[in-house]
């Protein structure tokens, strides 16, 4: 049977995104003639935007509002023209001389537009395993919940951002490490960012769950022997790579690292099939436990 690992259904919802109560506005954020204003709270909610629905709502206001937000935003600018500014520059990787450019449009007040917390739902698995199948019926079920949500698939990327990279370890390496970086992206952007990639080796499925923050990297791990998807082989690779015609191919003459600790397990065997609607709901279920489809 399909199961959620540590399924103890008694997680707490996030803390993350704390609200400030929209009545009791900080001063630096009240303007706009007793509009009610609000901010994420958390520690990494700084944000100084009305919500547009909510102040539109509070207010029936809709054009003042926004128009509020905006006059703060440039007031805060003001004096930056051509004035004298420090910044800080730095080294990352191969990058010199360069430094992050903060925007005060951020992660929260995105999450609030959308009502959602950006995530990544990672899905590793052998090839025919059914990551492809469960990351479209996962991304058809929050659609239809009003979810935003954006599969990144490994064959897909592999037609565009991936195309120069073959299967060759270092470069399966290198494929996983862009579509973690993408799909952070994606999450910062509010989305609930759907990664279906076998991405065999541990070291850097761990190494994209370190780009997150704390929970908001949840692994599901397509668990279908090896036999089972070797049955499908929808696309007759399998049966290629057993006639020694494509070489390396995970399962066969190339390694896959099962998780040893993903958030969501998704077992399917001869004997235990559920259709990809019932997988998916497996994930709905966990990301409604913690809080991530609501703001
Ligand atoms: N050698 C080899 N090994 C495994 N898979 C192969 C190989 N060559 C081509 N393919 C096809 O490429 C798809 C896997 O791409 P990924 O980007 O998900 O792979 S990886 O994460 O870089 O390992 C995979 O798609 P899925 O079947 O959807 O997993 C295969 O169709
Ligand atoms: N839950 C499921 N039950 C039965 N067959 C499935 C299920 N999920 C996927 N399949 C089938 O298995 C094959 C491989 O699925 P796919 O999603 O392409 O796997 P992957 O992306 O891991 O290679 C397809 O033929 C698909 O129709």
């Amino acid at each position: 049977m399909a199961a959620v690992a540590n399924q103890t259904f008694s997680f707490s919802k996030l803390s993350r995104s704390i609200r400030v109560n929209p009545l009791t506005p900080p001063a630096a954020i009240q303007s706009g003639g007793g509009r009610k204003l609000e901010v994420c709270g958390g520690a990494a909610a700084r944000s100084r935007f009305v919500s547009p629905i909510r102040a539109m709502e509070a207010s029936g206001e809709a054009k003042h509002a926004n128009g509020a937000a905006n006059r703060s935003l440039f007031d805060s600018a003001a004096g930056d023209c051509g004035g004298k500014k420090t910044v800080e520059v730095g080294t990352v990787g191969s990058s010199t001389n360069i430094a992050w450019h903060k925007c005060s449009v951020e992660k929260c007040d995105r999450e609030e537009m959308l009502n959602q917390k950006g995530c990544v739902i990672w899905i590793t698995g052998l090839s025919g395993s059914g990551k492809s199948t469960v990351a479209c019926a996962l991304s058809h079920a929050l659609y239809a919940r009003g979810k935003l949500s954006y599969v990144l698939d490994g064959d897909n990327c592999r037609h565009g951002l991936n195309r120069d990279l073959s299967f060759k370890a270092e470069d399966r390496s290198e494929n996983i490490r862009r579509i973690g970086e993408v799909a952070k992206l994606f999450a910062d952007a509010g989305v609930i960012c759907i990664a279906s990639l076998i991405s065999p080796f541990r070291k850097e499925r761990d190494a994209c769950r370190d780009l997150l923050p704390e929970g908001d990297f949840i692994e599901v791990y397509m668990d279908v022997p090896l036999q089972v998807c070797e049955t499908r082989d929808p696309k007759g690779l399998y049966k290629l790579a057993r006639a020694g015609k494509i070489k390396g191919f995970t399962g066969v003459d190339d390694p896959y690292e099962p998780p040893l600790n993903s958030e969501i397990v998704l077992q399917q065997s001869e004997e235990i099939c559920h259709s990809p609607a019932v997988l998916a709901e497996q994930v709905i279920s966990y990301l409604e436990i913690k809080g991530y489809l609501e703001s």
